[in-house]
């Protein structure tokens, strides 16, 4: 599918405008359906982002909010993509939104993935607002080169849900939605700072497996159109 480049001055500039797009579309979500979902990413990059946007004027007890994935770690753990949007996304006005994390005390990551699959369902589908990042390997989510599920992450025939990723690059096991829940969001944005994840951007672009940078299966092959907002 198509993807926009919106490029901003600086990542003031681009949390402002991508907050004002995300709250337009969910109070859109909630006039049509009465209720709204996102998902969103951790990382460094989203933090002003979610600080902006949680100061929107939206009905955002109406508004659930999850992650697109996470590090297979408790909420007080630093490493806790849970943790960054308890800190800086469910504050101010968005404080009254519900949040449905994937994270699940479990035996295994394994059992945590099923719990979290059980958990979002109910969430409905199509997510209304997929906030991506990507890192300088070009994965997203937690598709990560060299993953240990990225064929099944990757594979659009597999079902909506959650399942685990290790990679080398991931650091803990993880927990990660799928690119069939992901793909088809009314709002696809991928969310990127700094000229080198520009570079990055222009080689997932260019030719090459998908494996090789999973970015590439959202650029290649998402339904929605890619939104890529962009500051330096
Ligand atoms: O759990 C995570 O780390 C994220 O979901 C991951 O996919 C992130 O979006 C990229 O790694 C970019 O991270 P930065 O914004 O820190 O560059």
């Amino acid at each position: 599918m198509a993807s926009t480049l919106h490029s901003f001055a600086s990542p003031a500039d681009l949390a402002g405008s991508l907050a004002e797009k995300v709250a337009d579309t969910l109070s859109a979500a909630i006039s049509a359906r009465g209720t709204a979902s996102i998902a969103v990413s951790g990382g460094s990059t989203p933090k002003a982002f979610f600080q902006v946007l949680s100061t929107r004027d939206i009905a955002w007890d109406k508004v659930t909010i999850t992650l697109v994935d996470e590090r297979f770690v408790p909420a007080d753990n630093a490493r806790s993509n849970h943790m960054l949007v308890d800190a800086n996304l469910l504050q101010n006005k968005a404080k009254s939104a519900r949040f449905v994390p994937l994270y699940q005390p479990a035996a295994s990551v394994e059992e945590a993935a099923r719990l979290a699959t059980e958990k979002s369902a109910e969430i409905g589908i199509p997510f209304d607002v997929v906030i991506l990042g990507m890192g300088g390997d070009g994965h997203t989510a937690s598709f990560f080169p060299g993953g240990s599920n990225l064929a099944t992450a990757l594979d659009a025939s597999t079902p909506r849900g959650v399942i685990t990723m290790e990679a080398e690059g991931a650091g803990e096991p993880r927990l990660t939605f799928t690119f069939s829940s992901l793909q088809d969001a009314a709002l696809l944005v991928l969310h990127i700072e700094g000229e080198g994840k520009k570079d990055v951007l222009a080689k997932a672009e260019g030719s090459g497996d998908e494996a090789d940078m999973p970015i590439r299966a959202i650029l290649r092959r998402a339904t929605s159109p890619v939104e890529i907002y962009w500051a330096p």
